[in-house]
């Protein structure tokens, strides 16, 4: 089903138009066969979900005229678009029975005129299944890099990301840097208060640390009790920066456990990237000193140079 959204131009008229089938509209699609069948066959041809927004908007020239085109799935965090936003838009709501499919809107810079509205929402009809099958694709592979308890990525993801964010860092010179951090006697929380408790206590720990960064930065779990948060473009300070503010929220919750009020801490290694880093050393930098704030009495960040100057201390006296 494909149901108009909001739009502006001549559009306007059709807002708030509650439809339920193509064949409600007026006027009727003025579309051939061929192009329509040939537009099935190409949708076809991909799961990709942006390779499949860039044949339909290629392919709809044929029949309506269009600048650019943007598709929105809040619910799944996609955001795609094709060409240019111009003034004129309208906006439809992709569906099937099951499935909310994301919004689809085309941009213009002339009015929409009602044949051509009949013709995109015809257009549109090709669209719903092949967008059905690349929106279960996109979540098959997303389940496939996230840890299913926490939602954070899984070390399958870690490996393919933190490679290659690496290597970009190095090719444009910017910065790179991350966080180790283990939740303090976590044993404890399991023992005391139960494996489900321990399980909730590992889920808000993820999700408070994800609202403490950016949405280009990234959080794994990298295993039982421990994650490494990415921040990308972070120098050392600013590493620092939000790895304290992660302490502190973490410090801050509260878990109301069937034994009473609940409260955790976490100890925080950081690391940011040197040119002769590779993937392992760096990590291995933000482990020690991770290893280092959990010596120091835990419910702390200790960074990779406040190590260095403690070695270079200890080596002094
Ligand atoms: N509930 C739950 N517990 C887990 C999970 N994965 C690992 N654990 C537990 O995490 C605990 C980790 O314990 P330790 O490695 O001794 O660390 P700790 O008690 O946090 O002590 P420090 O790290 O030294 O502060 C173990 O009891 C694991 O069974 C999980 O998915 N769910």
């Amino acid at each position: 089903m494909v149901s108009p959204l909001h739009s502006n131009g001549r559009a306007q008229l059709r807002e708030d138009k509650a439809v339920t089938s193509i064949g409600e509209l007026a006027p009727k699609p003025d579309l051939r066969p061929e192009l329509l069948l040939k537009l099935s066959g190409k949708l076809q041809t991909t799961l990709e979900l942006s390779q499949l927004l860039e044949i339909f908007f290629r392919e709809i020239q044929q029949a309506v005229l269009v600048d650019g085109l943007s598709y929105n799935h809040a619910g799944n965090n996609i955001l795609q678009s094709q060409g240019k936003t111009s003034p004129h838009s309208v906006s439809y709501r992709l569906q099937t029975q099951q499935d909310y499919m994301g919004d689809l809107t085309f941009h213009r810079s002339t009015r929409f005129r009602e044949h051509e509205l009949a013709n995109l929402e015809g257009l549109l009809t090709t669209l719903v299944y092949p967008m059905r099958n690349a929106l279960r694709y996109h979540e098959a592979l997303a389940a496939a890099f996230r840890d299913p308890l926490t939602g954070a990525g899984n070390r399958v993801a870690l490996d393919k990301t933190l490679s290659r964010e690496l290597e970009l860092a190095k090719r444009h010179g910017q910065q790179l840097s991350v966080l180790m951090l283990d939740l303090d006697y976590f044993k404890q929380v399991n023992d005391q208060h139960g494996h489900s408790t321990g399980d909730k206590v590992l889920k808000d720990a993820a999700d408070c640390i994800c609202s403490c960064i950016r949405q280009t930065d990234m959080c794994f779990r990298y295993g039982g009790e421990e994650f490494l948060v990415m921040l990308s473009s972070a120098d050392q300070s600013g590493a620092l920066r939000i790895a304290e503010r992660i302490r502190m929220s973490i410090a801050a919750l509260i878990f109301n456990a069937p034994k009473g009020e609940l409260q955790i801490s976490a100890s925080i290694g950081c690391a940011t990237l040197r040119g002769d880093d590779d993937r392992d050393s760096l990590v291995q930098r933000a482990d020690k000193a991770l290893y280092q704030a959990k010596h120091g009495g835990r419910n702390r960040v200790i960074s990779d140079v406040d190590m260095a100057f403690s070695e270079l201390e200890q080596a002094a006296e």
